[in-house]
């Protein structure tokens, strides 16, 4: 079976209040950045399946005639995301040679590829392609780079078993899919967050599709279209960190001690709700300093809940105390232990003075720089128009 060559984009995200919350059913608020994931999928006659994955520097190839055997029956509409099919997992899992134990980072991408990539076409004939996944996002570092992942696999390889249709016409740069697309691409990239992340609550995976600024709770997805434009300085701290890890040590902590972590989750939920509450406020009222001290004040509270969860590190609080020097209130992103950090940046704020925390931070061996947020969700690019830098990469393989 011959499939479609595509360029797919989806950007990665930060969650301004209810990460690890959000897990256990609480109310999370997430932002999409202006950094984004690339994937260029490209059909081949060669009778093999290629991934390169440069950010972790991962090169496989596979013959067909090794995968074929891995498709097992199936019953259910192939399109539609089942509940993981464990018996795949398995059978990968052991076709991979790494059947105990946690993945390394380059077989999860690995298994969260082929997992998809055979569930979508296992009713019909394995088609030869090669992927090629370029990112401008840190991996594994709080910012969503698994979900951008995922919903670049999903979108491209939906496109390409015919699921979905590419939505790019002749003389576009970029297209977006319509609702019920994106609902299906959102769904398989929940399945490529669940084999990366163990029990993921959605919404990393949500913005990635939809983008923008959305409340996330229950599983239910709600677009928040009325937000202030904010400015927020990101910091990686360059610890690496895993956050399957991280969530299942949280969970172990609420099975150890319900009775206290339960009103920090509740806690946690409040203060997404109050957040939400001030943002819409600022969209309907002048903006003040006040509304700037209460998104402050939920910020100092919220890190310190993050703490209590166990998801904190040393430099995340060396982050927290040397932008606190400045005037600025931090607190992590995602899944916390290391990885980035957000400051909220008062708009006001003079350019020399973000300019001075960026250094100090730099002096603290940090990456840190000031970001845009509320970006598309996925998009399909044309090869033309595509950023010449994020082509130069995907052109290499
Ligand atoms: N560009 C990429 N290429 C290949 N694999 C990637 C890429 N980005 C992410 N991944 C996969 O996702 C894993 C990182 O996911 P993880 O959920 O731990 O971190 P994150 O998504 O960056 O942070 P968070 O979940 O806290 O937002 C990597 O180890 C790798 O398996
Ligand atoms: C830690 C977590 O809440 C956010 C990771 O970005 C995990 C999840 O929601 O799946
Ligand atoms: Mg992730």
């Amino acid at each position: 079976m011959e499939v479609k060559d595509c360029l797919v984009s989806a950007p990665g995200k930060a969650i301004l209040h209810g990460e690890h919350a959000v897990v256990h059913g609480k109310v999370a608020l997430a932002v999409s950045l202006n950094l984004r994931t690339y994937l260029r999928l490209k059909a081949t006659s060669d009778n093999k399946v290629c991934i390169n994955l440069p950010n972790i520097e991962t090169f496989v190839s596979w013959d067909l005639t090794k995968l074929k055997h891995l498709a097992h029956d199936f019953c259910g509409k192939r399109e539609e995301a089942q509940p993981m099919d464990a018996e795949l997992v398995r059978r990968l899992r052991e076709f991979m040679g790494v059947t105990n134990g946690n993945l390394d980072s380059c077989n999860t991408a690995t298994l969260a590829f082929l997992y998809i990539y055979i569930s979508l076409f296992k009713s019909r004939e394995l088609p030869s392609l090669t992927v090629s996944v370029w990112s401008e996002l840190p991996t594994g570092a709080g910012l969503g780079s698994s979900a951008a992942y995922s919903v670049c696999l999903a979108a491209a390889l939906l496109c390409a078993s015919g699921s979905i249709s590419t939505p790019l016409k002749e003389f576009d740069h970029t297209a977006r899919w319509c609702q019920e697309d994106l609902e299906l691409i959102n769904s398989w990239a929940f399945q490529g967050e669940m084999i990366i992340h163990g029990n993921p609550s959605g919404v990393d995976n949500a913005v990635g599709t939809w983008g923008g600024m959305l409340r996330f709770f229950a599983g239910k997805i709600i677009p928040l279209s009325r937000v202030p434009l904010l400015r927020i300085l990101l910091t990686n701290t360059k610890i690496p960190r895993s956050t399957k890890v991280l969530v299942a040590g949280v969970k172990d902590k609420i099975n150890k001690f319900p009775s206290i972590l339960t009103p920090v989750l509740d806690s946690v939920d409040a203060i997404s709700c109050m957040c939400e509450k001030v943002l819409s406020q600022m969209t309907s009222e002048p903006i003040t300093g006040e509304h700037y001290n209460i998104l402050e004040e939920l910020i100092d509270i919220n890190q310190h809940h993050l703490n209590v969860m166990g998801v904190g590190h040393p430099a995340l609080d060396t982050l927290c105390r040397v932008t606190l020097a400045k005037g600025l209130h931090s607190k992590l992103t995602g899944a916390g232990g290391g990885g980035c950090g957000i400051s909220l940046l008062r708009p006001e704020m003079d350019s020399s003075v973000v300019q001075n925390v960026i250094q100090d931070l730099r002096d603290c061996g940090f990456d840190c720089w000031e970001t845009s947020i509320g970006g598309p969700g996925v998009q399909q690019h044309s090869l033309f128009f595509v950023k010449v830098e994020v082509l130069e990469v995907l052109n290499r393989y």
